[in-house]
């Protein structure tokens, strides 16, 4: 029976996307560099497109690798949406002077095991620390969760800036949110809930992948740099 009493909650649900792969990196570290986006995989958009809330809110960071995400989405079959908001705090972190070095070199040179660039306090060389991201895109949630109560929150992202809301969600933790994995164009949902004196986080999925329940999933998409092109792509 429910009770009359009980005070309202106001769910806030985000649908955090990560952008599709990255191709012309040349196998660098790029960070915020402006780089472009791989969208060929149909399939994968069309299963994204299939399983997104049509009444939502758009979100993006500043970086064109979300808008053509987004862009493949809608293409796939997804109403597009009248708008969708830039947002510069959900860019990925500024890796600063390591943006071009050889990514293998570099996470060779780092501790045995790290799950990120660097230390989650260390900042880049010119840019910034894992931490100093996790603050900007936590005050962007938060100042979202107030502008957009009780809606759907689509927000196509970045690996790190998806890591740092799983990490807000799992109750202000950043160091647990680097032990999820975020594949590209994965999809992370992550529920707001909001009520007098209360602020808490459910997460119903993380990394979730549609596409790989479709027949033609040896079409899975593969992660960053040049694309490898087996007999399948399972394979
Ligand atoms: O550089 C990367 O590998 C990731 C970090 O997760 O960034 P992005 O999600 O922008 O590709």
């Amino acid at each position: 029976m429910s009770n009359p009493d009980q005070p309202k909650v106001i769910v806030t649900r985000w649908w955090w996307v990560r952008h599709a792969p990255v191709r012309s990196d040349g196998g660098n570290i790029y960070g915020q560099a402006d780089i472009e986006c791989d969208t060929g995989d149909t399939e994968v958009f069309e299963a994204v497109a299939k399983m997104l809330p049509r009444r939502a809110v758009w979100y993006s960071s500043h970086l064109k690798r979300t808008h053509q995400t987004a862009a493949a989405i809608w293409a796939a079959g997804f109403p597009k949406p009248d708008g969708m908001t830039q947002e510069p705090a959900f860019a990925e972190q500024h890796l600063g002077a390591w943006q071009g070095m050889n990514r293998a070199t570099f996470l060779a040179s780092r501790p045995a095991g790290s799950t990120w660039f660097a230390d989650v306090n260390e900042p880049a060389p010119g840019g910034e620390s894992y931490m100093d991201m996790y603050t900007r895109v936590c005050r962007a949630i938060v100042r979202i969760n107030t502008a957009e109560a009780g809606r759907d929150v689509i927000a196509v992202g970045h690996g790190g800036v998806i890591k740092c809301a799983v990490g807000l969600a799992l109750g202000g933790q950043p160091d647990r949110g680097l032990a999820f994995d975020i594949d590209n164009v994965s999809v992370t949902r992550l529920d707001h809930v909001a009520g007098p004196g209360l602020s808490t986080w459910r997460l119903p999925m993380v990394n979730q992948q549609p596409w790989i329940a479709d027949p033609r999933h040896a079409a899975m998409h593969q992660q960053a740099g040049p694309e490898v092109r087996p007999a399948t792509k399972l394979a």
